[in-house]
């Protein structure tokens, strides 16, 4: 018997035309859990509201990421099946799913049903665990096998910040930045979220207890490893260690917010521009909570935020890319496949 790989990503339209971008913010943001709040106001803002004004928009910005081989989240989800597969040899088989649009995760789960398949390992390709990305993907696999014959061992790899590979393949691919050129500051800007989600998730009070909206920033906050905020920290804390910055060469922050509830902060763009106010002239960006290039890193990060920085007065700005089609990572993805136990490094002991 085979064991079953099912590796899921967030997802991205069939197309960049705008029809296609707007029925993939639908489904997207019809999610209970990325828009959470109870679905008679969910339905009118996101079908009445959001999806239809932000779908002309995205598609432009689709336009500029898509490439021959068409989104680049897909792309890189494709490659990593490809790779993992011939890692991991003939006793495994590998399918992938998208969350949202295709391929589906139903149709990865029924290319793993005709396999002769005995188990399941699900890897949510966010390494950081949220309710919104992890938590939505394992609803969904729990939703989709549940009325199954046979319904199969599944397990699911919740979070891997703190895998050495994952830690250093971002640290390498910085390096090759930090060796060609002299940055005043390096940022690690994360996909945001919404403040009251990390609330609802604080398991071990990490966020109540710190006060101030919130905040678990900074030391000592290692206890909740399903705290999104807690693990952005420890994750930028561990790729800085690993690249030896000093604390303050380096800043957390949050990208991507979208409607007008607080969400996560310091925001990207504040961050900016108390940087240039610092006289900051030359700027590295890593967007660690993204292990392939898309929207998020190309456009964002290395578009508007650059953009926002030389407007402020800065003159280098610099996205680190994402993992894609690393070595490093394909071998981390295989660790996490097989349950090797991640050495946990020591950060504040
Ligand atoms: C890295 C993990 C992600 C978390 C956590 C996350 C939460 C989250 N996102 C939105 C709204 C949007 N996100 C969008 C794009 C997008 N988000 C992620 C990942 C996470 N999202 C990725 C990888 C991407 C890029 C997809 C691609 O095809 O390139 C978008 C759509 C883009 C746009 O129209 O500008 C929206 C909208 C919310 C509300 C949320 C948490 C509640
Ligand atoms: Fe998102
Ligand atoms: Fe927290």
């Amino acid at each position: 018997m085979k064991k079953g790989v099912l590796l899921v990503n967030l997802g991205t339209p069939d197309s960049n035309n705008t029809g296609d971008v707007r029925k993939y913010l639908r489904e997207f943001l019809m999610d209970e859990r990325v828009i959470d709040i109870p679905f008679y106001k969910r339905w009118p803002l996101v079908n009445l509201i959001i999806a239809p004004f932000r779908a002309p928009k995205s598609a432009k910005e689709y336009k500029k990421v898509w490439t021959e081989n068409g989104s680049p989240l897909l792309f890189y989800g494709i490659e990593c099946k490809k790779l993992l597969q011939e890692k991991l040899g003939e006793g495994y088989h590998v399918a992938l799913g998208m969350r949202y649009q295709n391929p589906s995760i139903e149709s990865a789960l029924n290319e793993l049903k005709k396999q002769d398949i005995s188990e399941i390992v699900v890897v949510p390709l966010f390494p950081q665990y949220a309710s919104a990305t992890t938590g939505s993907v394992a609803q969904k696999v729990m939703e989709l096998t549940r009325n199954w014959q046979v319904i199969p061992d599944v397990s699911y790899v919740q979070h891997y910040h703190r895998h050495p590979l994952y830690i250093k393949t971002f640290a390498d691919i910085g390096n090759k930045y930090l060796r060609s050129h002299d940055y005043d500051h390096v940022i690690f800007s994360f996909h945001g979220l919404p403040e009251r989600q990390i609330i609802k998730a604080d398991i071990n009070t990490c966020c109540k207890l710190r006060g101030e909206g919130g905040t678990c920033n900074r030391k000592g906050y290692r206890k909740n490893t399903f705290c999104y905020r807690s693990a952005c920290f420890e994750t930028a804390d561990l790729i800085a260690k690993e690249l030896g910055l000093p604390d303050d060469k380096y800043s957390v922050c949050f990208q991507s917010r979208l409607g007008k509830d607080p969400w996560i902060q310091p925001y990207t763009e504040d961050t900016i521009i108390d940087l240039t106010k610092k006289g900051k002239k030359s700027v590295l960006a890593f967007s660690p909570a993204f292990v392939a290039d898309c929207l998020e890193t190309t456009v964002e990060v290395g578009e508007e935020y650059k953009e926002i920085f030389e407007e402020n007065g800065g003159e280098h700005w610099q996205l680190v890319e994402s993992l894609n089609d690393h070595p490093m990572w394909i071998k981390c993805l295989e660790d996490l496949v097989k349950g090797n136990e991640a050495h946990v490094p020591e950060l504040f002991d």
